[in-house]
């Protein structure tokens, strides 16, 4: 990474004064440590160191640090008892898989076991007694045949960071992770079609990618841990899909085992292909529940080197809106991400997160927007963000704001909107809805859950504004059952009624299986149950999650 001057001057769009902003340290996530004693594990920042981090980090991270404040509802909450079909594992399903795999990679280790039973957020916690680490195909291909054939549940899981407890069992499921499939198979660098293996880390493939002049499509705070299997299954969004699009268009194929162990080669490298049905798309956003994805062919766009990123002030939810329409009007192919947050995301940040400095402080505003736009001519492209923002200045659409000078800055200004999911879980109890909205609708349900839940929370709003996808969190100091109950089911009532849906890039995973019905019709619910059952037809993997277990059994 670049060496970066200690004092950074920013460029103030608001007319007649220039920002207070400086920093007297380059303003790095202050959770990060490497090379000594125990790294506390996220995430969700440090979007552009390339360290790979493993789970053993998340221990060091929570113990002692917050934990207390926390209470495990997967379960308990869902009301779920284990399915009566499934087997318990015992002592010749160890053997075998010791078997197939060597000893190595059949993890029985409390700790490591711990880890892997719990979410990133620690709200759904599992007692699975077994973490399997296939390094092939093959090896995936047997571990499935074997627990269909015993009935053994299984949760297939990635780097663990999803934010609705897909990825760690309900009861005992048997973990199987793919961390060691991480090859790299094969780059075209006329197509830029990369293809790897599931167990692949996002910010790995985005590096080797640089190497080779391209770009990942897809862009997570969790990018550091994450696989692009999972990735791929939960049908992640994230940061550059206003640009490069969503996962449905960039993966162009796909290996994946079955539940009876079938190994399906969809592994096309072809941009067009109309041989009939599409069956990968089935896999993409599945979470897990129809098959366990072992290879991915994905297209990657040539990487820009003229960044740009400007963090601006807007005085209300409207003018934010017409900046995005106006953005996407003038900017046209350059814009790369639209984000917003409100004032109460970046109180939540200067409060929790440190380190975090506000780059507009001389007022807290009621809302912000970070754009950033990404193109070919420095001079130019500089130029056209700048004109642009004189004029939305003009025009009374921000009302303040700064452009990053260097990389450093660029930084610090995405450390505030991609800390925030760390920033909320270090406040207490977080209840996380990700939700798609028209976005004129979409703060609408913030303001109206502020006015439901008065003083007993705190409500805020942030997302992706350019994609209509709206994180609304709502933070207790502790668990507490009565504002639950006055979130839900009315959040999912109002996303329904004003046509919105219900998971717009976390997926459901545990948390929303029941709630399916808010935003797929029940011939829909009913033709996904039918496809499960083809593909699965015990119903071992990724048991409890994407459909309520009514429509399956
Ligand atoms: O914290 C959340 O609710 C969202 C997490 C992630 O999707 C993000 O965009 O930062
Ligand atoms: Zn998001």
């Amino acid at each position: 990474m670049e060496k970066l001057a200690p004092i950074l001057q920013t460029i103030v769009v608001a007319k007649n004064r220039r920002s207070s902003l400086e920093f007297d340290e380059p303003s790095r996530s202050s959770d990060f440590c490497s090379g000594t004693g125990i790294c506390r594990f996220n995430p969700y920042i440090e979007r552009r160191s390339r360290t790979v981090w493993t789970c053993w980090y998340l221990r060091g991270y929570y113990i002692g640090k917050s934990l207390v404040q926390r209470k495990y509802y997967g379960s308990v909450a869902s009301g779920l008892q284990k399915n009566p079909t499934f087997a318990t594992l015992n002592l010749d399903d160890v053997n075998y898989f010791k078997g197939i795999l060597g000893e190595k990679n059949v993890i029985q280790d409390e700790d490591r076991l711990a880890t892997a039973n719990v979410d990133w957020m620690h709200k759904y916690k599992g007692s699975s007694k077994l973490l399997l680490r296939p390094t092939c195909t093959e090896e995936v291909s047997q571990i499935l045949k074997y627990c269909n054939s015993r009935r053994l549940a299984v949760v297939p899981q990635g780097g663990n960071t999803g934010l609705v407890g897909g990825s760690v069992p309900v009861f005992d499921e048997v973990i199987v992770n793919l961390g060691s499939m991480d090859k790299i198979i094969s780059f075209d660098k006329v197509s830029g079609i990369l293809v790897c293996e599931a167990g692949s880390i996002l910010e790995n493939l985005d590096a080797f990618l640089a190497n080779e002049g391209f770009i990942m499509p897809l862009d997570l705070g969790a990018k550091g841990s994450c696989h692009i299997g999972g990735n791929v299954s939960t049908n992640a969004g994230g940061l550059r899909m206003i640009r490069y699009g969503s996962l449905h268009g960039n993966v162009l194929g796909l290996e994946a085992v079955l539940a009876n162990g079938t190994v399906l080669d969809m592994l096309g490298t072809l941009r067009k292909d109309n041989t009939g049905y599409d069956l990968k798309q089935l896999f993409i956003g599945s979470e897990g529940s129809l098959g366990i994805i072992t290879k991915v062919s994905i297209l990657t766009p040539s990487r820009l080197f003229s960044t740009n990123l400007a963090f601006l002030a807007c005085n209300d939810f409207f003018s934010c809106q017409k900046l995005l329409l106006e953005a996407k009007r003038k900017l046209g192919e350059v814009l790369s991400a639209f984000e917003f947050l409100d004032s109460q995301s970046m109180e939540m940040v200067l409060a929790h997160l440190d380190g975090t400095r506000n780059p507009l402080p001389s007022s807290l505003y009621h809302f912000y927007v970070l754009i950033e736009t990404t193109g070919s001519d420095p001079s130019y492209d500089r130029e056209k963000l700048e004109a642009f923002l004189l004029q939305s200045m003009e025009g009374g659409l921000i009302c303040d704001g700064a452009v990053a000078q260097d990389t450093n800055q660029s930084s610090s200004f995405w450390h505030i909107r991609e800390g925030l999911p760390e920033a909320l879980s270090k406040a207490g109890t977080v209840y996380k809805y990700d939700l798609s909205l028209p976005v004129e609708k979409m703060y609408g349900l913030v303001e109206e859950m502020r006015l439901r839940l008065g003083q007993s929370a705190k409500v805020v709003g942030y997302g992706h504004l350019g994609d209509g996808n709206l994180h609304l969190n709502i933070s207790t100091p502790e668990y507490d059952d009565s504002v639950l109950r006055k979130i839900e089911p009315f959040v999912y009532e109002w996303t329904s009624k004003h046509k919105g849906s219900i998971s717009a890039e976390h997926g459901l995973g545990l948390m929303k299986a029941n709630e399916i019905h808010y935003s797929k019709s029940p011939e829909t619910v009913q033709l996904m149950a039918s496809i499960k059952k083809l593909l699965d037809p015990n119903c071992i993997l990724n048991p409890y999650k994407v459909l309520p277990q009514s429509v399956l059994h």
